[in-house]
């Protein structure tokens, strides 16, 4: 290719290069208010972000009927490739509000691995179990008792950058708390002290 053809390239195609996208983390149970959460900031964000949701994917696969055992793999492969969809918009300069149930431990171990721990915003949703399980059965579109089962294991890490008790505040009063948040991060980040504290913070999956 030609030196001239080559800036043409480039023109058509700007990289800026050191960019990274910061990503906000929301991780709590089922129904705990995530979603929720996401909209309002879209909302109120002075940057443009894009909520990556994992149901979106979901929502992407094939319908067909699969045995148990190749399901098992599907969802664990849409997880992975949820996973690296939010680092390659993140690692292109996006902006990125992420919706997650870290109800497995390798899921945190894969995203302590991928993303740019500076770069993560990690914040708790916190429901009591009372709330969730009084939203779980008002909604009636996700399996009951799944909230209370994802409980013990989904805020097991333990840190946060910043948290919300979604049965005392509105999504809307829970996005400008983060909102508000952003300008004045602390470091390190909790993406980087849980990575100083799981130093092969390697996925096992
Ligand atoms: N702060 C809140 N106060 C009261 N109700 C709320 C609050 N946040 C969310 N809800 C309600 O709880 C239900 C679940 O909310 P949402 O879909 O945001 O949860 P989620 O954590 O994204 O759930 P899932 O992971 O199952 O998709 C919705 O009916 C929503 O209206």
């Amino acid at each position: 290719m030609s030196e001239a053809s080559c800036s043409e390239l480039d023109d058509r195609h700007p990289d800026p290069g050191a960019s990274r996208g910061t990503v906000i983390f929301l991780n709590g149970t089922s129904s705990s208010g995530k979603s929720s959460i996401a909209n309002e900031l879209l909302r109120i964000l002075d940057e443009p972000y894009f909520h990556l949701a994992v149901d979106a994917f979901h929502a992407m696969r094939t319908r067909q009927e699969m045995p148990p055992e190749q399901l098992t793999t599907v969802l664990h492969n849409t997880w992975r490739g949820y996973h690296r969809a939010v680092a390659g918009m993140a690692a292109a300069g996006n902006n990125v509000v992420v919706d997650h149930v870290l109800s497995e431990e390798w899921r945190l171990l894969d995203c302590l691995d991928l993303f740019v721990p500076q770069d993560v915003v990690f914040v708790g949703v916190r429901c009591p179990r009372d709330e969730v399980e009084r939203r779980e059965r008002k909604r009636g579109d996700r399996p009951p008792g799944l909230a209370v089962r994802q409980l013990a294991q989904v805020h097991a890490h333990g840190v946060y950058d910043v948290e919300c008790d979604t049965s005392r505040a509105d999504p809307g009063q829970c996005a400008r708390l983060i909102k508000e948040f952003l300008p004045h991060r602390p470091l390190p980040t909790a993406f980087q002290r849980l990575r100083e504290k799981i130093p092969d913070a390697v996925s096992p999956g």
